[in-house]
């Protein structure tokens, strides 16, 4: 367990004597961070709050090193862990930089005057989030987004070894997201800090968590790196998607097939055929598509909405079985409309079935393909 800078052993959480989700085991190190997943209501921010000492544990214990979270005191745990919580804070008549130097009161003495230390430090954790020039403005007249940096500046100040943040992207923009994901990874670099969060963006979780933990049903269903997670059709099964996809290569979420006879096969590859692949999926348009190697961009979004994707092996030439089932399925559709404009060696039979649909009048081009 020495390895480990931050750990929960055998911690059951839950209201009024209830155990919502029992045995949760954490093991992260210093400069990691922690995400928590999972569906709506599953217990992410009753574990945050159980980590912070907000909600009494119902078993096992918290561990920061050696020293049982629990057992410190509030100053102590404020120096050492700072949170933000989806629960807004309501501060009459502050302005946001009064809002940021509460983060500082673990530091200063009872009348809580500011050193000049802890001005410095409010000043750099509102650069960090680029708010400086809200500084002077009344926090309650901010917008959500805003209070949310504004949130995070003040638990920056607190300077701590470790930040607990509920959904702490909610609603920013997507400027503001990835700002300040990256702010948050700069100062797990540089500052040694470990972030334990809630993220509802799955695609960031993936691309910024050293652990996720996915929370759903009385115990922890799974915990580990993205990668040994983020593994194809368990997303779907954690979340109980019945409607739609979500890419676990991606991060990308598809609304749901069309399904039917398909009317038009559209030629594309390379990233080409997505949006079209989308526009008939919004028109309610049933379609194939083809041919596209396994491995093309193409393919994940045309197999979650087509009826049928006519593909071939990944690095290998187009084989003449695969040419003749996309002229099949060619004579099948009403139309064909191709979004490719070069066709390399590899490529030519796709250039081939182009041809083959202009011999027989059903190449749709230019305006013509959502005239029909
Ligand atoms: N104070 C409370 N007393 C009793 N039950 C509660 C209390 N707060 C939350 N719960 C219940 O605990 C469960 C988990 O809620 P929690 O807010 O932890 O879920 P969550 O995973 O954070 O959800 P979301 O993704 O919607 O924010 C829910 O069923 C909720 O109704």
């Amino acid at each position: 367990m020495q390895n480990y800078f931050f750990y929960t052993k055998n911690m059951t959480v839950g209201y009024d004597g209830v155990p919502l989700i029992r045995d949760i085991q954490i093991e992260i190190k210093r400069g990691e961070i922690l995400t928590l997943i999972g569906p709506n209501g599953a217990g992410k921010s009753t574990i945050l709050k159980s980590i912070i000492g907000q909600l009494s544990l119902l078993n096992g214990k918290v561990q920061l090193e050696e020293v049982c979270i629990n057992r410190l005191s509030e100053k102590e745990r404020a120096k050492r862990l700072s949170v933000v919580l989806t629960e807004r804070i309501h501060p009459e008549m502050m302005t946001c930089e009064e809002v940021v130097a509460m983060g500082r009161y673990p530091y200063t003495g009872r009348l809580g005057i500011l050193s000049e230390t802890d001005k410095k430090a409010v000043q750099r954790a509102m650069e960090t989030v680029r708010t400086e020039e809200l500084a002077e403005k009344e926090f309650l007249t901010l917008s959500d987004g805003q209070k949310q940096r504004i949130l995070l500046a003040k638990a920056i100040a607190q300077d701590p070894d470790v930040l607990v943040l509920d959904e702490p992207t909610s609603f920013l923009d997507v400027r503001y997201k990835l700002e300040f994901l990256s702010v948050l990874q700069e100062m797990t670099k540089k500052k040694n800090l470990t972030v334990i969060m809630s993220l509802h963006e799955l695609d960031l979780a993936e691309r910024i968590s050293d652990k996720i933990l996915c929370v759903k049903g009385e115990y922890v269903d799974r915990f580990g790196p993205p990668e040994n997670v983020f593994l194809p059709g368990y997303i779907k099964e954690l979340y109980g998607i019945t409607t739609g996809t979500f890419d676990e290569c991606s991060g990308r979420v598809e609304l749901p097939a069309v399904h039917g006879i398909p009317r038009v096969f559209v030629i594309g590859g390379n990233g080409s055929g997505i949006p079209i692949y989308r526009r008939l999926q919004r028109e309610g348009i049933p379609f194939s598509a083809g041919i596209l190697w396994e491995n093309d961009k193409d393919t994940p979004v045309a197999e979650a909405l087509s009826e049928r994707v006519i593909k071939e092996q990944a690095y290998c030439p187009i084989r003449q079985d695969t040419v003749v089932c996309a002229k099949e399925e060619i004579d099948r559709c009403r139309h064909v409309i191709c979004t490719l404009t070069d066709f390399g060696e590899w490529n030519k039979e796709n250039k081939k079935l182009l041809l083959y649909a202009k011999d027989r009048g059903k190449l749709l081009e230019g305006e013509r393909i959502w005239q029909k």
